[in-house]
């Protein structure tokens, strides 16, 4: 495609060559550049990509885009200055691949936590409902049932676009993508076409990106504001502040709620290990999955799919059946009656739903032990309110290594167990081997006992020092269960 052609839509301040070259690629990575690549020098978290410039050139780069023109420029390279590099990736990165997110019906999913289970039942219903759908989402990335591997929760612009064009020559018609607070402030969803926006709730998590739970906040909202008129913006009302994503959108609101005046209303009748009663819309139907935190995630999925024109009877009849996304309270029974549970919780908001969710549904006389660990390079300020949280809703914690990536895996649980008060002491221990810290808490178990394994949910890795081995939270749960006599 032609240079000129790409920059549709860009705000362009200067431009030196020729805007009609033929561009074949498209990197923000000097190390991905090729011959014919047009590059983006995009000032990252660690680096600013305009240092790699004149490498790129050696690569083979023919277009740079970048925020400041290089001082020497050279006659073989056409050199674009934009405002913000990531902005104009975003937008050329959808120019490339012929606006693919405009040919399908795209809805984002936005919250500190459920994005995944909304996205992904979103997914499953409509292809119950037997439309070509698909999913990009933290687990995995799906176009209908080919599944494609996930690294990042929301795509890079280029990447993402690559994998909705693909979408789109599936003839899907449908595409739910998880919209993390990161991709927003990084402009990875620049130049989308969304028909829909759905929150699920705000929290405290990556203030080590944000810096303040304000910014945090602003960044889930501007998904909001940026939305279409066509589009339609659905919010949980019950969230603190889920209003305030709606008071600058020009999409047409829309709300869901347990307790407040909403759109979408739900009443939970009865919250059990075998699943949620609840009364949508008037309507009382039977769900496989369980928790309260769950009633938002399965009515933050009716709303949607009503929004988007679905019959309510026909929703509400696969909804009941489907279990979610991988990972997330996902429970089995051993022989001697031991309730291992998995879930991804890692975040302080989250550890407590489901703690609250299994104190709500247990028998009474069972201890709760739970395993849990914090990741490295992450919101450091989350470790001790995690850990307390647990501290607060188990009989026993065991803290734990969840993936240390670069940080000392010991130092990271010494910034837990400050949040184990002094009446909690008696309750915590730490044990630095995730692996030990399951297989003591199976041993620890009695029969009717509920274990709780935090934190990596569907993760099949454990990542150390950059190297990710493999390590499976139910895999180690169940082998460890079935060890004991
Ligand atoms: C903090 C963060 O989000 N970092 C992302 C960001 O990297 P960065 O800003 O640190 O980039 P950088 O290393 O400073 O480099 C700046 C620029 O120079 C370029 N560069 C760098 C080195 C080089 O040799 N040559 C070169 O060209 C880089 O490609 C980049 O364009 O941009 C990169 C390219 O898109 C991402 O891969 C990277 O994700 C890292 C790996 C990451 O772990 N991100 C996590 C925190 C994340 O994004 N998580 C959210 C989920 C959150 C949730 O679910 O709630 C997600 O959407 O997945
Ligand atoms: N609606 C909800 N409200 C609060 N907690 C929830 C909700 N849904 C899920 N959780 C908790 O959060 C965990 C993560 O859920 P999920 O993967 O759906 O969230 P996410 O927003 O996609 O997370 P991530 O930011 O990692 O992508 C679950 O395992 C559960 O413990
Ligand atoms: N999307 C979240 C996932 C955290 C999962 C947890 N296992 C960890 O590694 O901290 C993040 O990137 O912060
Ligand atoms: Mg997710």
């Amino acid at each position: 495609m032609q240079l000129q052609d790409l920059l549709y839509g860009v705000a362009i301040k200067s431009l030196v060559g020729k805007p009609t070259i033929e561009v074949t690629a498209l990197a923000f990575d000097s190390r991905m550049v090729k011959n014919g690549t047009m590059f983006f020098a995009v000032k990252g978290t660690v680096v600013d990509g305009h240092a790699y410039i004149e490498q790129t050139i050696q690569s083979g780069a023919t277009v740079i885009i970048c925020e400041l023109m290089p001082a020497d420029l050279l006659d073989s390279v056409t050199y674009v200055e934009v405002e913000n590099s990531a902005v104009a990736l975003g937008i050329v990165s959808s120019n490339f691949c012929e606006n693919p997110s405009a040919k399908l019906k795209l809805i984002g999913i936005t919250g500190t936590n459920g994005k995944t289970t909304i996205a992904t039942l979103l997914f499953q219903l409509f292809r119950g409902l037997g439309f070509n759908v698909g999913l990009i989402s933290t687990v995995q990335n799906h176009i209908n049932d080919n599944v494609i591997p996930a690294t990042h929760t929301t795509p890079n612009p280029i990447a993402l676009n690559a994998l909705l064009q693909d979408m789109v020559m599936a003839n899907c018609e449908y595409c739910f993508m998880e919209v993390s607070s990161h991709a927003v402030v990084q402009h990875r969803i620049e130049g989308l076409s969304f028909a829909g926006g759905v929150f699920s709730n705000i929290t405290h998590d990556h203030l080590d990106f944000h810096q303040t739970f304000d910014k945090y906040l602003k960044a889930k909202k501007e998904f909001f504001d940026n939305l279409p008129k066509a589009a339609f913006a659905l919010t949980n009302a019950d969230d603190k502040n889920g209003m305030v994503m709606l008071q600058n959108t020009k999409a047409s609101k829309k709300t869901y709620a347990l307790k407040q005046m909403a759109d979408f209303k739900a009443k939970i009748i009865e919250n059990k290990f075998s699943g949620l009663n609840l009364n949508v819309d008037d309507i009382d139907v039977f769900f496989k999955m369980v928790g309260s935190f769950n009633a938002y995630n399965l009515l933050a999925a009716y709303g949607t799919a009503i929004l988007l024109d679905q019959d309510k009877l026909n929703v509400l009849t696969i909804l009941s059946t489907l279990a979610g996304a991988e990972g997330r309270f996902d429970y089995a029974v051993s022989k001697q009656g031991i309730i291992g549970i998995v879930d991804y919780a890692h975040t302080p908001d989250a550890v407590q739903n489901v703690l609250s969710t299994i104190a709500n549904i247990r028998k009474g006389t069972e201890q709760v032990i739970t395993v849990l660990g914090c990741g490295g390079d992450r919101d450091k300020t989350k470790r001790p309110i995690m850990a307390q949280v647990a501290c607060d809703w188990s009989d026993k914690v065991i803290l734990t290594s969840d993936n240390p990536r670069t940080e000392d895996p010991q130092a990271i649980i010494k910034e837990m167990e400050k949040g184990v008060s002094p009446t909690n002491q008696r309750k915590a221990l730490s044990i630095l081997d995730r692996k030990e810290a399951i297989k003591t808490a199976c041993h620890i178990a009695k029969p009717g006992d509920i274990i709780l394994v935090a934190g990596k949910g569907h993760e099949k890795y454990q990542e150390i020092n950059g190297v990710k081995h493999h390590f499976d939270d139910k895999e180690v749960l169940t082998e460890q269960l079935n060890q004991i006599n």
